[in-house]
């Protein structure tokens, strides 16, 4: 299991680095669960990193918009993100799920066919009416995704746990398993969460809030970093 730090600029990417995460996430939280960074503070991430560990970058939480999440994902790849992570907030089919994925697939692979495709759902779809997480790996698998994620959309202290059970992550990870992409868990994990997740066995766990100290508005801190590293060691 890989641990995902979502840092905001490039001092907390030194110390997500410094504590042991293997992938540094660019994310702007003033923007969103899934928020947009700037250009340049994707660069900084990327540069903090010097290619020693993947960089994703989150590109928002969007509605149904194509051409618009395709150009901002290019961008992301063109400032050094090696994985695109993108939020079907306002998605409510497979279909437009579809349009929104094999678009972004395409804009990101055809400028470079390393960069990865992160299709992110939310455990709390149902009180923002999105798709399903469990309606994501079908479509995100035959759009040319490379990785299914869910995170929760609003971020009041809720987690992904009170809106899935345990059965039902162990069912969103063997399909993503299936179809040959690697999945990714996140929503408000708490170290208490560890067990379960060790358990349920996804290929990455994403966190902020846990690793500020328990206040996603605060610093990532090296210490915690470094603890929540050994802990799912
Ligand atoms: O991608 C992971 C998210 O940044 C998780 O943030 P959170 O742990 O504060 O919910």
């Amino acid at each position: 299991m890989r641990l995902l730090v979502s840092p905001v600029n490039a001092s907390e990417a030194e110390a997500a680095m410094a504590g042991g995460a293997d992938i540094l996430d660019v994310k702007n939280p003033r923007e969103g669960s899934l928020g947009a960074n700037f250009p340049w503070m994707i660069r900084s991430v990327a540069d903090v990193s010097a290619g020693r560990i993947p960089v994703s970058a989150t590109i928002g939480d969007f509605d149904y918009k194509p051409g618009t999440a395709s150009l901002a994902a290019l961008g992301a790849a063109v400032s050094g993100a090696d994985y695109i992570k993108v939020g079907l907030l306002k998605i409510r089919s497979r279909d437009e799920a579809a349009d929104m994925l094999g678009n972004i697939a395409r804009s990101i692979k055809d400028f470079d066919e390393g960069k990865r495709l992160v299709a992110a759902a939310y455990s709390d779809y149902a009180r923002v009416g999105s798709i399903s997480p469990m309606e994501l790996p079908e479509v995100a698998s035959r759009s040319g995704a490379d990785v299914v994620m869910v995170d929760t959309a609003i971020k009041d202290g809720m987690t992904t746990f009170q809106f899935m059970t345990e059965a039902e992550i162990a069912e969103f990870i063997s399909a993503g398993h299936d179809r040959g992409m690697e999945v990714a868990i996140a929503g408000t994990i708490k170290f208490t969460d560890l067990a379960l997740l060790k358990r349920a066995g996804p290929d990455i766990i994403g966190v902020r809030g846990a690793v500020c100290g328990g206040d996603r508005s605060g610093e990532i801190k090296e210490e915690l970093v470094r603890r929540m590293k050994a802990d799912i060691s």
